[in-house]
């Protein structure tokens, strides 16, 4: 017999280094658990509020007409919301015991705080790639800070991301502070431009390569061999079914571009799923992942080597079950 139960969890939360303006001091989402027999299985279905264009409402509704038509044996198709989709899809990877348990644990460091701190912080890294997000303050600041940090730590692999906040000018003020030589320690800048065409021109102007995010989930969006172009981010929370992402990865693959799973600030119950998944299906990259320390506590699953506090189900709250 097929059982469902569908749980909600809030947890306090501290997002400005992430989102900026559009900071969030709790997040918010549901918690999905199929049963059968002994075997079962969860996901996380987390709109991620002025990123999704579902909000948890809507998801809840959706998720729970899936779950009905699931429990009395039907196989309904993958939810038109993304975040629906990615959450059922999961649950039922683990039910079927598809998802591997092996992880991709070590994530590109979120520069946070001050240059002193971040500086011994990066220092100390197994496998040294950080990612930095630029666009908030002055470009020159910015191209300041990258410098001096891929000058002062050899190894480091820099990953930023604008999130589309700089006019060209702006784009090349910043790049006139990174030398020549240490550009290709630069893994990308992730949509540096407002507009896709003036981020590509930026990387035919200064030779450094850029990352799809923002573009990939605009429609009408064509995955091609561009110049330039290194990576795609998929944030899967924001994308849709394993199926999908399998897709978007095989696509990228097949035009000779690197993939890097990203997070849209799970749980610990996503986010190690989305190591799980990185892993799995992006083995040879580190994972955007390092997100879990934003928040108070984890959820049902730890995080390897994670000292937040690991709360269970009475954390949660139960919306619905069949
Ligand atoms: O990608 C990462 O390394 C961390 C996740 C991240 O930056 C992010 C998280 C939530 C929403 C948007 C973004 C973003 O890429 O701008
Ligand atoms: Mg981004």
């Amino acid at each position: 017999m097929r059982q469902a139960t569908l749980w909600r969890y809030a947890i306090p939360m501290e997002t400005g280094v992430v989102l900026r303006e559009a900071r969030l001091h709790q997040r918010e989402g549901l918690l999905v658990e199929l049963r059968v027999g002994d075997r079962h299985g969860w996901g996380e279905i987390a709109p991620l509020p002025g990123f999704s264009r579902e909000d948890l409402c809507s998801a809840r509704q959706d998720a729970r007409d899936w779950l009905s038509l699931w429990c009395k044996g039907g196989t309904p198709n993958d939810s038109g919301l993304p975040s629906v989709a990615f959450g059922l899809s999961c649950a039922l990877a683990e039910l079927e015991q598809t998802l591997p348990q092996a992880g991709s644990w070590h994530s590109a460091a979120l520069c946070t705080g001050d240059p002193d701190e971040l500086f011994e912080r990066l220092q100390a890294l197994p496998q040294p790639v950080a990612k930095m997000k630029v666009g908030q303050y002055e470009a020159a600041r910015d191209g300041m800070l990258a410098g001096l940090l891929l000058e002062a730590l050899p190894d480091l692999r820099l990953r930023l991301d604008a999130n589309r906040r700089w006019t060209p000018e702006k784009a090349l003020q910043f790049a006139r502070y990174i030398a020549p030589t240490l550009r290709s320690r630069i893994d990308f800048i992730e949509e540096p431009c407002q507009c896709p065409d003036d981020s590509r021109q930026f990387a035919d102007e200064t030779g450094i390569t850029i990352a799809w995010d923002e573009s990939l989930r605009e429609e009408p969006f064509c995955l091609q061999a561009q110049p330039g172009v290194a990576a795609i981010v998929i944030k899967p929370t924001l994308t849709g079914s394993l199926t999908r992402i399998k897709q978007q990865i095989e696509a990228a693959r097949q035009y000779g571009v690197r993939t890097i799973i990203s997070s849209a600030l799970e749980s610990s119950l996503g986010l190690t799923q989305l190591a799980r998944l990185a892993h799995w299906l992006t083995a040879d990259e580190v994972p955007g992942l390092d997100t879990l320390n934003l928040m108070q506590y984890q959820l049902l699953r730890a995080w390897p080597g994670s000292p937040l506090p690991l709360k269970d189900k009475e954390w949660l709250t139960r919306e619905w079950q069949s």
